[in-house]
């Protein structure tokens, strides 16, 4: 039987102060482009968890030097990359798109496979263009081959991205490593997660990559270097929500030490999401405190950019007094898991009132009462059942383990938030 976690009841205002580990797109960002890199380097406070630890196995498979340094960090040595070598992506999203770029610069045959729900979520757009760029790749999704011969050409390609920002930052994050570098046009609907994209452009640059993406939906990388990294990992602003959220649900309040001042993480959006509930939000030297209010108040939002954060803004939302709408995120749908299905499965079974619109979710506030609550293997689906717990007793999380693709002791975390608060 599947392990079931009871989710803790708070009995009052939880009140804390959360550290959250390293952003989980900021080190996998930093894993790649250090093995692609002309000299060895250092990312401080980098995130260790499950996506962050495959993506360095999938990097030491391929020859390159992924070890400990001292307090926790990372030293990256890059060296030939060489097959035959297999990949395994686990569910990350990052890995699937952000190595086989890597892989065809690579000699020698490398095998490419992942989780069961991996095997259905969308690739196909960057194998394509790996071909057409060159590569020797077979396949569609994983599992998948790609034949490396060491070089890859390079040069202009056009991609559907409608369906995942990462098809676009896995050709840019090693495009600088092809002969001709990559020109890389999106045509389709419009690319969700753009923060993603601009936060893949901003590491190249402070790596000493041309980039030009002045044109919309557009984005030129010359060949060249990549230089060294020596990065300090910014806590990963998304995982930190669920932390918020419990401040926002209890009327409560909670700081994330290390909160930047200026940032390319979506999570940053948390804020403004947050203080239109009515939460009270103030950063400061310390960090971000958020303030939950009394009640919080539904919300209507298009969260086509920062897609991630909708697990904790439902939760919230169910939660909230009035009905809230959640608009531009069908491309949920190829995440972890089909998150607006779950997330309409979840809330319905704890007695909400849900409906899916093409691109997004409709939640009607209802009394609610505990029960399951199914994680489908999504870490960001369990820790909303983490946050819908707070409020409703005898809320069941199933699988709360998967927390450990993105936290490495979310279950711990969370008890150490409510130590300080009445907990039941
Ligand atoms: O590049 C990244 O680090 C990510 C991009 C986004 O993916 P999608 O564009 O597929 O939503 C985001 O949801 C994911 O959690 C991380
Ligand atoms: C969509 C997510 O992950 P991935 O990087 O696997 O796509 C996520 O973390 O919410």
């Amino acid at each position: 039987m599947t392990q079931l976690w009871p989710a803790p009841t708070a009995a009052g205002a939880v009140r804390a102060t959360v550290p959250v580990p390293g952003s989980k797109s900021i080190t996998n960002r930093a894993l790649v482009l250090a093995a692609l890199a002309d000299g060895p380097s250092t990312l401080r406070a980098p995130l260790r968890s499950r996506d962050t630890e495959l993506m360095a196995g999938a990097l030491r498979a391929l020859g390159v030097a992924v070890e400990d340094g001292p307090d926790g960090s990372w030293q990256v040595t890059p060296a030939p990359l060489r097959g035959p070598a297999e990949v395994d992506c686990g569910l990350a999203g990052t890995v699937m798109r952000f190595v086989p770029p890597i892989a065809a610069l690579a000699t020698g045959r490398i095998t490419f496979d992942g989780d069961p729900h991996a095997r259905k979520r969308p690739l196909g757009a960057v194998l394509d263009a790996l071909r057409a760029l060159g590569a020797d790749v077979d396949g569609d999704a994983l599992p998948f081959q790609v034949h490396g011969t060491g070089k890859v050409p390079g040069g202009a390609v056009t991609i559907d991205a409608s369906a995942s920002s990462q098809f676009v930052s896995g050709l840019l994050l090693s495009a600088a490593r092809f002969e001709q570098g990559v020109v890389v046009r999106h045509s389709g609907e419009a690319v969700p997660s753009l923060p993603h994209i601009e936060m893949t452009v901003s590491m190249l640059r402070a790596a000493g990559v041309e980039v030009d993406d002045h044109e919309p939906d557009t984005w030129r990388v010359a060949p060249g270097p990549i230089r060294a990294l020596d990065v300090d990992v910014e806590p990963d602003l998304s995982n930190a929500t669920p932390f918020l959220a419990a401040a926002a649900a209890t009327g409560g309040t909670v700081t994330i030490p290390g909160w930047p001042s200026s940032t390319t993480q979506a999570g940053d959006a948390i804020r403004d999401i947050l203080a239109q509930m009515g939460a009270q939000v103030r950063r400061t030297d310390e960090g971000l405190t958020v303030t939950g209010p009394a009640e919080l108040r539904a919300v209507d939002l298009d969260l086509h950019d920062v897609g991630e954060l909708t697990p904790t803004v439902a939760a919230l939302a169910a939660l909230a007094t009035g009905r809230s709408q959640l608009r531009g995120i069908a491309h949920l749908r190829g995440h972890e898991t089909d998150r607006l299905a779950a997330l309409q499965a979840e809330l319905t079974g704890l007695g909400g009132a849900v409906e899916q619109t093409e691109d997004g979710l409709v939640i009607e506030p209802r009394p609610l009462h505990g029960g399951t609550w199914h994680s489908y293997a999504d870490h960001r689906m369990a820790t909303a059942g983490a946050i819908l717990g707070l409020a409703v007793p005898g809320v069941q999380v199933e699988d709360i383990a998967t927390t450990g693709k993105t936290i490495p002791d979310f279950p711990g975390m969370w008890a150490e938030m409510l130590r300080g608060s009445e907990a039941v």
